[in-house]
């Protein structure tokens, strides 16, 4: 009966909760977002301090109304990418994040003779593939964050969607049909993020029969 009383307790005040995997290369402001989200939905202090380079992980636990969103900030450098892989599988969502201050002025040249500088684009577009591309992040929803919008050297986000994210889905290793969105963020100012927060909360429920939620 103890037992009985304890699962009916632990349904009835259980949430589901979702592991979201933000990706992105080093300086693209993957940490300055979990430090912004933690302070708009845990009421933390906005960081004091500016963050440093990540090496190994940050997570922080968000509490929605409906859900927990379980947050996992990875280091960007390169030679810590590998480690992402170890995350894929158990991740429900992946936020790639994306430095729109550095991705160059020939989104649209495709990189040939005579093109201009090309910034980090073409490495933000491999890395991009090479985690569409990983079999245990099939069908996983993506959102890309074209962040630093305060900046006034920041590209239009739809240079990033046509740029950057259309010609990885078009690719050979796009990864195969997945929800997907880009939005504008500002992560040092807190702009949009709350709209990235809610197309995240939306897309792991939807595909919750993909992938399934753990109780907490
Ligand atoms: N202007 C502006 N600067 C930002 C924004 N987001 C991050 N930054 C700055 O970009 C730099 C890198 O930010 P981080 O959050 O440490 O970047 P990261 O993606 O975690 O980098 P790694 O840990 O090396 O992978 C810092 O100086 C941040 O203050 C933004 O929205 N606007
Ligand atoms: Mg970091």
């Amino acid at each position: 009966m103890y037992h009985l009383a304890k699962s009916v307790y632990f349904w009835a005040t259980s949430k589901e909760e979702y592991s979201i995997l933000l990706l992105g290369l080093d300086n693209a402001g993957k940490t300055t977002l979990l430090s912004t989200i933690k302070s708009l939905y845990n009421d933390t202090p906005a960081p004091a301090k500016p963050t440093v380079p990540t090496v190994g992980q940050n997570v922080a636990t968000v509490s929605l109304d409906d859900m927990y969103l379980k947050i996992w900030d990875v280091g960007g450098q390169h030679a810590l990418r590998s480690m992402w892989t170890s995350y894929y599988s158990v991740c429900h969502a992946i936020v790639f994040v994306v430095d729109g201050c550095d991705i160059g002025d020939d989104l649209g040249g495709g990189g040939g003779e005579g093109a201009g500088p090309v910034g980090r684009l073409e490495e933000c577009r491999r890395t991009l593939e090479s985690v569409l591309s990983h079999p245990s992040t099939a069908s996983i929803p993506l959102l890309v964050l074209a962040n630093k919008q305060d900046r006034e050297d920041c590209v239009e986000t739809v240079r990033i969607k046509e740029g950057l994210v259309r010609r990885v889905f078009e690719g050979e290793r796009g990864g195969g049909v997945r929800d997907s969105r880009v939005l504008p963020v500002s992560a040092l100012k807190g702009e949009g993020v709350r709209e990235a927060v809610e197309w995240v909360r939306s897309r792991v429920r939807w595909n919750k029969e993909g992938r399934g939620p753990v109780m907490r």
